[in-house]
C-alpha cells in the first residue's frame, strides 16, 4: 500500500531522517515509537504528504507520489490520507457533523453523500448522539473520536496519528485503542501511530523503533 525508500530529511544542518526504509500493508497498524527527538513525527508528515523528504521516494501502490507537483499532493493526501493529532485540530465554530464533513467537501464529493458517511461514521464510532454538538460541548474523549471520524470520511488509504491519545486520560486513550483496532478489523484500516503509549504501541500488528533518524527495528 505505501512504500518509501531511503528517505532523507534535514533541516539546516540538522540530519533528521538519514535514509528510512518503510512499507505499510493493508488493513495492518503499524506503531512507532523513539525518543524524542529521533525523527517521528518528521517521517510521519513525510509518509503523510504533509512534508517533502530531501531524497527518497514514496509509493502508494502505483501513485509515484514523491513526483507529485504541490497541486496534484494536495489534492492526493484530501483523498487517500487521514490524520489524527494529539490535539483534535477540530474546529471550534462547527457542529460534530460539520467537523467530519469538511474533508468530504473540500474533496469535492456530493454533499448527501458526504452527510451520511458522516452520520455513519459517528454512529460507528459511538459518538452519535453528540452530532449537533460544537467541540467546547464535548469531552476530550468525545473530540478525538471526533477527528477520528473525519479522517476516515475519504476512505483513506491510511490514517497516521501522532501522538492520538497523548492528551487524554486514560480511560479514554483505552477506548481509542479499542477502536483503532475495530477499525481495523471491520474495516481494513490500516494506521500509522506515533506514540510513547507503551498499551498503544504493542497492540499494533508491526511495532518500529527509531533512533536518531533510523527506523532500527
Ligand atoms: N520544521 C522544523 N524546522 C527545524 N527543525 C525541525 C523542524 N521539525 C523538526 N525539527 C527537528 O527535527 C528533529 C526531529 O523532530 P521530530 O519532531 O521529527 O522528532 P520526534 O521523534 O517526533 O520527537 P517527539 O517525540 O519529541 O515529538 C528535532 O531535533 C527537531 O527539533
Amino acid at each position: 500500500m505505501l512504500s518509501a525508500r531511503n528517505i532523507v530529511k534535514s533541516y539546516g544542518d540538522v540530519n533528521v531522517l538519514k535514509g528510512v526504509d518503510i512499507d505499510v500493508y493493508s488493513g495492518e497498524i503499524v506503531s512507532i515509537r523513539g525518543a524524542s527527538g529521533a525523527g517521528k513525527t518528521t517521517l510521519l508528515q513525510i509518509m503523510g504528504t504533509l512534508e517533502r523528504p530531501d531524497s527518497g521516494s514514496l509509493m502508494y501502490g502505483d501513485h509515484k507520489v514523491h513526483q507529485l507537483r504541490d497541486k496534484g499532493l494536495s489534492n492526493f493526501r484530501n483523498t487517500h490520507i487521514g490524520f489524527v493529532f494529539q490535539f483534535h485540530h477540530l474546529l471550534p465554530e462547527f457542529t460534530a457533523l460539520e467537523n467530519v464533513c469538511m474533508p468530504g467537501f473540500i474533496a469535492g464529493k456530493p454533499d448527501s453523500e458526504v452527510r451520511k458517511r458522516a452520520g455513519e461514521l459517528l454512529k460507528i464510532l459511538n459518538i452519535h448522539h453528540r452530532i449537533d454538538h460544537k467541540p467546547n460541548a464535548m469531552s476530550g474523549g468525545e473530540q478525538q473520536r471526533v477527528a477520528v471520524a473525519r479522517a476516515l470520511i475519504n476512505q483513506p488509504d491510511i490514517v497516521f496519528a501522532d501522538e492520538p491519545t497523548g492528551n487524554l486520560d486514560s480511560v479514554h486513550a483505552e477506548e481509542m485503542h479499542e477502536l483503532f483496532l475495530r477499525l481495523r478489523n471491520e474495516f481494513n484500516q490500516s494506521f500509522v501511530i506515533v506514540t510513547h503509549n507503551h498499551e498503544l504501541a504493542e497492540l499494533a500488528d508491526r511495532k518500529l523503533e527509531m533512533i536518531d533518524g533510523k527506523i532500527i527495528r
